[in-house]
């Protein structure tokens, strides 16, 4: 599950256990009521930073369960059900009035890959985990979501063909090569520095957040309207 800590201007959201991390509906529903409070307390100069204890930051979908449902039709509406209810949450954090910035000191997979992708920095771990995004090994397609947030925020085609088409495990150091995250620290201790230190000095910035996730949203058109974020067209607060 997960925790919020508010430390300063910064909302620590950090998902808890050592465990893979799984999006299985309960966890799914508990990042969504996380984001929702740290939507509620907002204000100017607020950061978000989303970590996680243990290996995984999220090893994507819960296929457990899926395969629980006893057949494959039942297995693939139960996947098809997580794909649903994991929208809301791509959904929350691309239009959460503040920065927001994940800290992956572990694995990021598949779906666990895009709640990373998700927020507007990256920062990985240089000595562990890997960014990987296993659907064309699992020969699962992509939900249209996922790709256009991959077209969204990776702007390279051959990145994008490296991470969907082959199935790369990318450590840190190769990741801030392939433009994918903006730094790689040893340690989960050191990517949390890393986390911190960047929040502080966006929240110095003091933004109104209303206005920043529209602009957010404004750079990524495709994306937003699948995920139904209408734009809301601004009165100049301050001249
Ligand atoms: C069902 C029918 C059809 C359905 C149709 C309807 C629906 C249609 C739409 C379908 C939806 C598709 C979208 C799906 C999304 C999903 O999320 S599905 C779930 C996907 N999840 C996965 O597939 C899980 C993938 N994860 C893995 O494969 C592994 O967990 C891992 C991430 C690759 C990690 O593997 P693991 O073996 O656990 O790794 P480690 O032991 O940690 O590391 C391995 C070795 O590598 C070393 N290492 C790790 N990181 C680093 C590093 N950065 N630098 C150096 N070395 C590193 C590590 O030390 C290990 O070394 P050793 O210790 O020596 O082994």
């Amino acid at each position: 599950m997960c925790t919020v800590e508010k430390r300063g201007n910064l909302f620590i959201l950090t998902i808890t256990g050592d465990d893979e991390h799984r999006l299985s509906p309960s966890f799914i529903a508990s990042i969504l009521k996380a984001l929702s409070k740290v939507k509620s307390e907002a204000s100017p100069g607020s950061v978000l930073i989303t970590t996680s204890h243990g290996k995984f930051f999220s090893n994507g979908f819960d296929l457990s369960w899926a395969q629980a449902a006893g057949s494959v039709s039942a297995a693939a509406e139960r996947l098809h059900y997580m794909v649903q209810i994991f929208k809301p949450v791509v959904a929350e954090l691309l239009s959460l009035p503040m920065p927001t910035i994940a800290a992956i000191a572990g694995h990021a997979a598949a779906a666990g890959f895009l709640l990373a992708l998700s927020h507007d920095y990256m920062i990985m771990r240089s000595d562990r985990g890997v960014l990987y995004m296993s659907e064309v090994d699992l020969g699962l397609t992509l939900p249209d979501y996922f790709s256009a947030l991959f077209k969204s925020k990776i702007g390279s085609s051959s990145v994008r063909r490296d991470l969907l088409l082959t199935g790369m495990k990318v450590k840190g150091e190769s990741a801030v090569r392939m433009g994918i995250v903006e730094s790689a620290h040893e340690g989960a201790d050191g990517v949390m520095k890393a986390a911190v230190r960047l929040g502080e000095q966006l929240a110095e910035r003091n933004w109104n957040g209303e206005p920043y996730a529209e602009i957010r949203k404004s750079l990524y058109p495709e994306i937003s309207r699948l995920l139904g974020l209408p734009e809301k067209f601004f009165s100049i607060s301050k001249l």
